[in-house]
């Protein structure tokens, strides 16, 4: 593909529409600057690799294999650390071979990582102990902390994301095909984790198994190569369509374009208004393309997001990540799923249990409970079952780290250990622990279906 190319105008036309939940800049010239070397920095993926993802995802879509998808709310710039990638990886990995294994099916396996650093809030601003400052809206336009300095959106910060994306995914390149995410690492995968925790336990149970097929393939003289290496790719939100836009380049091999800044991003509750930039700006480029779905879309919602977004009805270019809330999903999806495939549609079908069943805690933290996740995901399930489609995959805010920002799991987190380790710059995510636990389930729940 073209390195260097000059955006084609054709991105811009999103510039017309209203765009929501975009910074305050305070000074637009700085921006005009930060945008135009943004404009000439290489890509941070191939556009060939995007496509490749959307054949992946063409498969998710007939029924033919499943989608793990999940990572940060917000990665941080001081987060990029060796340890703190490799450990969400390892997560990663884990729950992918657990959703093979247990599961019987092909996993494909998308991070919310190298580039999830800008976020949508319900509140322009926070007020604590009578001061008022913007909200935190991630570390690509202002900082964390409470100050009025730390809080102005800066657009030097949007350099350090894609510096900082482009760390990560060099690392995570080199984990997933030099050797670290071989099938024969997947004790190694678990080392550190099996002595204290059940679902540890469980999951070196079924990394023995894996050992033993592995051994027996070898015995037979098989041992392919696929087994040394693991396709994982990239996604984040496209919220910050400044960046977006700088980021997105004409594939040299046929004349389209590609978001570079990730293999795939997607389009979030509060941004994928039909008539609004986000939309606009994603119809325009070819990656694969996500659009979260919150309990009050309509099914001429969706149908209209399928026309404008997927005009070809191409499996693996759409997929819906339903985010309604376990209480509300029986409820909704039904009537979603029916009048889409009607329609002829293909999308892909995607659950997020984790932003429909957030709650303050009466400590103040925002929290989920692993039940309400579980509950949803088995909601998703019985729908699709009940009406023949295919639930095409799961999406997690987790990490890799021990954290304790969900309550519930098989080792157990008590509302009353939320402050023990809680680190997150937004929203609670599973901690390694809980992830493992939601996998198994989800596998059951995969054989059952
Ligand atoms: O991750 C999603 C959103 O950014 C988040 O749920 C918004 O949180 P808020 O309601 O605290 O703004
Ligand atoms: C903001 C997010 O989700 P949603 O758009 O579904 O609220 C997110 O996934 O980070």
């Amino acid at each position: 593909m073209t390195v260097n190319a000059k955006p084609d105008a054709g991105t811009h036309t999103w510039r017309d529409l209203p765009a929501a939940q975009q910074p305050d800049w305070p000074d637009s010239e700085a921006l005009r600057d930060v945008i135009a070397e943004l404009e000439s920095y290489p890509p941070l993926v191939f556009a060939g690799e995007c496509d490749q993802l959307r054949a992946r995802l063409a498969s998710v879509a007939k029924g033919e294999a499943f989608l793990l998808q999940g990572g940060d709310c917000a990665e941080a710039f001081d987060a990029v650390s060796a340890e703190q990638i490799r450990n969400k990886l390892k997560t990663l990995l884990q729950m992918g071979a657990v959703l093979t294994y247990a599961g019987s099916v092909p996993v494909v396996k998308v991070g919310r990582i190298a580039g999830q650093y800008s976020k949508p809030r319900s509140k322009p601003t926070e007020t604590r102990d009578g001061v008022t400052l913007p909200s935190y809206r991630g570390d690509s336009v202002n900082g964390f902390e409470f100050t009025p300095e730390a809080r102005t959106p800066d657009p030097q910060r949007l350099k350090r994301m894609y510096h900082a994306s482009s760390a990560t995914l060099n690392l995570v390149r080199a984990f997933t095909t030099g050797g670290y995410a071989d099938l024969r690492q997947v004790h190694a995968w678990n080392q550190d984790f099996v002595k204290n925790s059940p679902s540890g336990q469980r999951y070196e149970a079924l990394a023995r198994e894996i050992d033993r097929a592995l051994n027996f393939m070898n015995a037979c003289g098989v041992d392919p190569e696929e087994f040394k290496t693991v396709e994982f790719y990239a996604s984040h939100e496209a919220l910050i369509l400044d960046y977006e836009s700088a980021l997105t380049r004409v594939d040299s091999r046929t004349g389209d374009l590609y978001d570079v800044s990730g293999h795939m991003v997607w389009i979030g509750e509060r941004t994928r208004q039909l008539d609004g930039a986000h939309i606009e700006f994603a119809s325009r480029i070819r990656n694969p393309i996500g659009v979260k779905l919150g309990p009050a879309t309509t099914p001429e919602d969706a149908l209209t997001l399928i026309d404008r977004l997927d005009p070809d009805r191409e499996p693996g270019r759409l997929t819906f990540i339903t985010r309604m809330g376990a209480d509300k999903i029986r409820d909704r999806l039904p009537t979603l799923v029916e009048k889409v495939t009607a329609s002829g549609a293909q999308p892909v079908w995607v659950c997020d249990p984790m932003h429909g069943n957030t709650f303050e805690a009466a400590s103040g933290h925002k929290t989920r409970r692993f039940d309400d996740v579980l509950d949803e995901v088995k909601g998703f399930f019985e729908v699709h079952k009940s009406l023949g489609t295919h639930p095409g995959g799961i999406h997690v805010e987790l990490t890799g780290d021990d954290v304790t920002e969900c309550v519930g799991g098989g080792d157990e987190i008590f509302v009353d250990d939320l402050h023990q380790r809680y680190e997150t710059a937004c929203d609670p995510r599973l901690n390694r622990s809980q992830s493992l636990d939601l996998a198994f389930l989800v596998a059951e729940m995969y054989r059952d279906q």
